[in-house]
């Protein structure tokens, strides 16, 4: 497992089931969201401060784990003992634990090893639903969970409840998928490409010979996407094509340098290719967006997917492109939990009406910095959660 976080949660034990593990599991990575029972917690002073009773306290965690690797997964289930639901006192809880929450293609393709290997059901939840439902409860439940990029400068996005409908979610997994969402539950997926995550990693390992993913991500960092593409001042001698709007440092053609050079790929710095390969897919990425949102009147986008990692690199393109191709009409927005609107749907879907009644009643804002500027990937600071990071919110029957 690369990836573990946790938001605090107070609840109410009395019919809300967040006692529970739910799964996405996706064409790349598979995502668990797992609550785990506070010791202790009926002392909790905040059930008093909220008014109810027999509250529920814990934590909800995140993990992830690469797809290849299902059989890890498996193994820190049953290690973990997610099947109770992380819970002690499993007597408090129903008893209907002979199946889970999933959601994403695993959910039907790896059924069967979770029959044979765990002895459970997969029940599944239409994937799409999942990632509306997981961006609607983040974006209204938890403060400091969308933000914006633009100059380097993070920026948290105060979502007002009343404003929120309609956006455009795009949800950057293995392939990309465009969802307006209209509200709770009301959406249509508007549009899709299957140059996504998938694409960067892939290309990028033949291309490269990394061996990870956040090795690629890293190697993006250091590298200069100047020596892989063809820039308008490559093609207009140094100037810029002004009629058009084209400066002189805008990608022409992403790749294009490379076919003009008597060099064989080991002839460029894996870091380069790197850059230019995440730059291609990122811009491509926000334009399209762009051009959905701009087929619905959509003025904020919403990008979650675990392609984004919260790096800076990714963050600063797609907002670039919104911003570039919208003229500033249109605003990328990115979310804290990115690759978890998913499995947090699946989660959810235990109790189907649990997004009206659940009130999160945010206790602790985020530890970190909203607008640091250091500029490093996979870093808290800039989206990416770690273990030692969590948002403290209280959930309780309104
Ligand atoms: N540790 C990792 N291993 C593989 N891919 C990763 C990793 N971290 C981020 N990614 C990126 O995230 C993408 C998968 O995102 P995700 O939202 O989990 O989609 P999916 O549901 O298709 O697995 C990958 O295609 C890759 O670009
Ligand atoms: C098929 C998928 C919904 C699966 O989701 P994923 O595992 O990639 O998160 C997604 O890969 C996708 O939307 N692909 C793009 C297909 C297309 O619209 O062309």
């Amino acid at each position: 497992m690369d990836h573990h976080t946790e938001i605090e949660i107070h609840g109410n034990s009395n019919p809300i089931q967040i006692s529970r593990l739910a799964l996405d599991i996706g064409g790349s990575l598979i995502k668990l969201v797992y609550f785990s029972r506070n010791s202790g917690d009926d002392e909790d002073p905040l059930n008093d401060s909220v008014g109810v009773s027999n509250a529920v306290n814990g934590r909800l965690h995140f993990a992830k784990f690469e797809t290849t690797k299902i059989n890890d997964c498996l193994q820190f289930i049953s290690a973990n003992k997610l099947l109770l639901g992380g819970f002690q006192h499993q007597e408090n809880f129903s008893n209907d634990r002979n199946f889970i929450k999933a959601t994403g293609g695993g959910a039907y393709k790896f059924s069967d090893l979770f029959k044979e290997k765990l002895g459970i059901r997969l029940e599944k939840e239409d994937e799409m639903d999942c990632l509306v439902t997981g961006a609607n409860f983040l974006l209204k439940a938890v403060n400091h969970e969308a933000f914006t990029y633009l100059n380097g400068q993070k920026e948290f996005v105060q979502i007002d409840h009343n404003d929120l409908y309609p956006y455009l979610l795009v949800n950057i997994g293995s392939g990309v998928s465009m969802i307006k969402v209209d509200g709770d539950g009301k959406f249509e997926r508007v549009s899709g490409t299957s140059v996504g995550g998938g694409t960067f990693w892939g290309l990028g390992k033949l291309l490269t010979k990394c061996q990870s993913f956040d090795e690629l991500l890293e190697l993006s960092h250091q590298g200069n996407n100047r020596v892989i593409d063809m820039l308008v001042g490559d093609i207009y001698g140094g100037m810029d094509y002004s009629k058009i709007g084209l400066s002189s440092t805008a990608i022409a053609s992403s790749f294009g340098r490379t076919i003009s050079n008597n060099k064989e790929l080991q002839d460029y710095k894996p870091e380069d290719i790197s850059r230019s390969l995440l730059r291609m897919i990122s811009n491509n990425i926000g334009q399209i967006s762009y051009l959905n949102a701009l087929r619905f009147g959509l003025k904020r986008i919403f990008f979650g997917g675990f392609f984004i990692r919260g790096h800076s690199y990714t963050l600063d393109t797609i907002s670039v492109a919104v911003h570039f191709w919208s003229k500033g009409e249109a605003k990328a927005m990115f979310l804290r939990h990115e690759g978890f609107l998913g499995a947090l749907g699946a989660f959810m879907s235990y109790e189907r009406h649990s997004l009206e009644d659940l009130v999160v009643n945010q206790s602790e804002q985020l530890q970190v910095d909203a607008s640091s500027g250091t500029d490093k990937n996979c870093n808290p600071l800039k989206g990416d959660l770690n273990e030692t990071e969590s948002i403290q919110c209280s959930v309780y029957r309104a």
